[in-house]
């Protein structure tokens, strides 16, 4: 049985948190061992080369990466690693998380990162989609995920329309 994080969940900057920490809590709900750090392509080039390129012999399946503006993290860290990157286009302030979203999207052919919606609900689904990616090979992780998504049909069903 494998001990220490499984999910990288890192970000460009302390400001990002506020959106990032939906990506951490999902993934605590569901139980997954995972760690947060602050890392960045263009002010810690160095630390974000050495953290991509040795994710994977500390035992990490996946990376979380978010970033706004010139979000070029995902993509660098993408290109360091052959574990799978997901991409959260952090809201910027100027262009709303566009500028993010673009960034992170349109990676050239070859190196892909797996791009989610702007803010928080992206960064909640990225948390839900790396627990879904490493339930396909854990019995374990796919039972918790399972009963996570049966969990939340029952909530929408049991919330009809107000006044309906
Ligand atoms: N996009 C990147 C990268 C990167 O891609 O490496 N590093 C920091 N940043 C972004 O700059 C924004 C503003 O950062 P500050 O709030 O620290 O000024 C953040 O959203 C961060 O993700």
């Amino acid at each position: 049985m494998q001990t220490g994080p499984r999910v990288g969940v890192i970000m460009g900057s302390q400001s990002d948190w506020d959106t990032m920490r939906h990506a951490s809590e999902i993934l605590a709900e569901l139980d997954v061992d995972h760690e947060c750090r602050v890392v960045s392509a263009h002010r810690t080039p160095d630390a974000m080369f050495e953290y991509a390129q040795e994710a994977a012999e500390r035992g990490l399946k996946v990376i979380i990466a978010g970033a706004g503006g010139a979000a070029h993290l995902p993509g660098m860290v993408a290109s360091k690693t052959h574990l799978p990157v997901l991409g959260v286009p952090v809201q910027s302030r100027t262009l709303n998380g566009l500028d993010s979203l673009l960034s992170i999207a349109q990676m050239p052919g070859g190196i892909p990162v797996g791009t989610l919606a702007i803010g928080k609900a992206g960064a909640r689904n990225a948390g839900l989609l790396a627990v879904s990616m490493l339930a396909a090979f854990d019995p374990e992780f796919a039972e918790r995920y399972i009963a996570w998504r049966e969990r939340q049909t029952e909530r929408v069903l049991a919330n009809p329309v107000p006044g309906s």
